[in-house]
């Protein structure tokens, strides 16, 4: 059964498509049935109750989480039935920030931008691995002093910037990110949501984000997929899920919080057009 499609029709072509999903652990169930298309080009927020599985279901998508049952095309391509060769190419078309960066400690940050393309373009020397990784850094608002840095020596937002910069480092298409603004004051996670949309527009990125900041949602997410019940009960912009009768969406949304991330959102649109 397909998630209730809301808003306009989707027309666009779908740059991952999940149909059927179930993910088990043991007796416990966390997708039954889950179906998600994400158009290319967009910003898509994932959100859901603490456990719903959003990270679960990244790491379906980037064949980190052997699924029980379903299909997972992601380019048009099954990630599921890909052998080792285009598993490679289809991998090397995304980058992923996963939760809390997860920065090689032992490594500075050029270094850890260079990981991704040792693994995938073991032949590229020393000089041309520099630069690129130096290209990243400053693409993501480090300063070019952070190159040589240890994470250990990094604030917590320019942690992230560094996690940002080496999911870039391969020109990907398409980028997960799992709570990238956790953790961060609201100004630097307002920053931070800039430079994604930013990156974003330029490089003509999709985003996949897993959030729970009421704040990115209404700053940058085109539309939201809220998982709950084990499926992806619905996808659209905030104002077609407000439309619905769910109690999660509408305490979700509707709630304190979200009325504060409206406001916030209106008072940035107010001092933007000023
Ligand atoms: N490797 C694993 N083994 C067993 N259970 C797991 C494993 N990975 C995740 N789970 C369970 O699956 C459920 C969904 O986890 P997941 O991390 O996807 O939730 P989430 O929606 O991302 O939560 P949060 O918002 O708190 O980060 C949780 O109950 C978690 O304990």
């Amino acid at each position: 059964m397909t998630a209730p499609a809301i808003g306009p029709t989707f027309d666009g072509e779908a740059i991952i498509r999940v149909r059927g999903l179930r993910n088990s652990f043991g007796e416990q169930v966390i997708h039954d049935d889950l179906d998600l298309d994400v158009k290319r080009g967009e910003i898509i927020g994932v959100v859901g109750g603490s456990g719903t599985g959003k990270s679960v279901l990244m790491r379906s998508i980037i064949g980190l989480q052997q699924p029980d049952t379903g299909t997972i095309e992601v380019f048009g391509e099954s990630v599921l039935d890909a052998d080792v060769d285009d598993s490679v190419d289809i991998r090397r078309r995304w980058g992923v920030l996963f939760q809390g960066g997860a920065l090689f400690s032992t490594l500075t940050v050029a270094e850890n931008v260079q990981v991704p393309l040792r693994e995938f373009y073991p032949n590229l020397d020393q000089r041309l691995l520099d630069e690129i990784s130096a290209y990243k850094v400053v693409m993501t608002g480090l300063p070019p002093d952070a190159g040589p840095k240890y994470p250990a020596e990094l604030s917590g937002g320019m942690k992230k910037r560094a996690g940002l910069a080496r999911s870039l480092a391969l020109d990907p298409e398409l980028l997960f990110l799992d709570e990238p603004t956790a953790g961060l004051d609201p100004i630097g996670a307002a920053a931070f949501d800039e430079l994604t949309r930013s990156l974003q527009r330029t490089l003509g990125l999709t985003v996949f984000l897993i959030t729970h900041d009421l704040d990115s949602l209404y700053a940058i997410c085109d539309r939201v997929a809220v998982l709950a019940d084990k499926r992806v009960i619905a996808v659209g912009t905030i104002d077609e899920l407000l439309a619905l009768d769910h109690p999660w969406i509408q305490e979700y949304f509707n709630g304190p919080r979200g009325r504060a991330a409206v406001t916030s959102a209106e008072r940035a649109a107010t001092i933007s057009g000023a």
